[in-house]
């Protein structure tokens, strides 16, 4: 049984449909990557799996179970968790902050060990406890989204492009981390422009057009595939690199 069943679904926003027909699923600890020209549907596929957005036809489930309804801070609940590409830390706040709104679904007396839990894990944010995040690096505040998706210790990590906008080498560090996170036992969705790096981490991926399925294949297949190559991944860029995720 899939951990993610997004049982061909149908979705968009008003009278608008987006996705149609769409299925993806993901096993338990594995990291899938969605790649796709602008506009495809990728950010709408993981709104609708975090119960932003409920498909008119089709279901999700989760661990088995119909998760179609629910709201997102049931869904939270259920073990999904996700980090927007925009406005996923609160600027103003401190580090401490955003990690404290995320565990907003927790009891109070599990909040703190849980942050003891992300500082040990990101240190780099334990040394910024008290900092306001608008004042932090792209790279630093991209940890702390994750970081903040994470005090709820969920079983699924849906990103949605965590690399944009930062530099080649913090974008590294993204992917290392959610590498890390990976082999701690969580199930990792990715939605990706730039998306050679998140494939070279990846089990699987999907190629999604026009909101419907494209392509689904191993990771290092959609690497290997020059016509997926010349339309969403840069070209012919070094096709050499093994993908590191077997
Ligand atoms: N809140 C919204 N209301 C209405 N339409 C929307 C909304 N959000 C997105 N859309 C439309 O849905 C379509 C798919 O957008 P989506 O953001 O899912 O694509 P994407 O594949 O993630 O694209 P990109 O790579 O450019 O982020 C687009 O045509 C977009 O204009």
């Amino acid at each position: 049984m899939a951990l993610l069943d997004v049982d061909h679904i149908t979705c968009g926003y008003g009278d608008t449909q987006i996705l149609h027909d769409v299925q993806m699923h993901a096993d338990e600890r594995e990291v899938i990557t969605i790649i796709g020209p602008n506009g495809a549907g990728k950010s709408t596929l993981l709104k609708a799996v975090m119960g932003y957005l409920h498909p008119t036809a089709g279901s999700i489930r989760f661990k088995g179970k119909d998760v179609s309804t629910l709201r997102p801070d049931q869904r939270v609940l259920e073990g999904i968790a996700y980090v927007p590409q925009l406005d996923n830390v609160f600027p103003s706040l401190t580090v401490e902050e955003n990690l404290r709104m995320g565990g907003y679904v927790l009891s109070k007396g599990e909040v703190g060990a849980r942050m003891e839990r992300q500082y040990e894990s990101f240190p780099r944010l334990a040394e910024r406890r008290k900092q306001r995040v608008r004042t932090m690096s792209g790279g630093e505040r991209q940890m702390l989204a994750m970081a903040r998706a994470l005090m709820t210790e969920p079983e699924l990590l849906m990103l949605d492009e965590p690399s944009a906008a930062l530099s080649p080498q913090m974008a590294d560090e993204v992917f290392d981390t959610v590498k890390r996170i990976n082999a701690q036992g969580r199930t990792i969705v990715i939605v990706e422009q730039e998306a050679e790096n998140s494939l070279r981490i990846s089990h699987r991926g999907y190629v999604l057009v026009d909101g419907k399925n494209a392509l689904e294949d191993r990771a290092d297949s959609i690497l290997h595939n020059e016509k997926i190559r010349d339309a969403y991944l840069g070209g012919a860029a070094d096709a050499q690199h093994a993908t590191e995720a077997e």
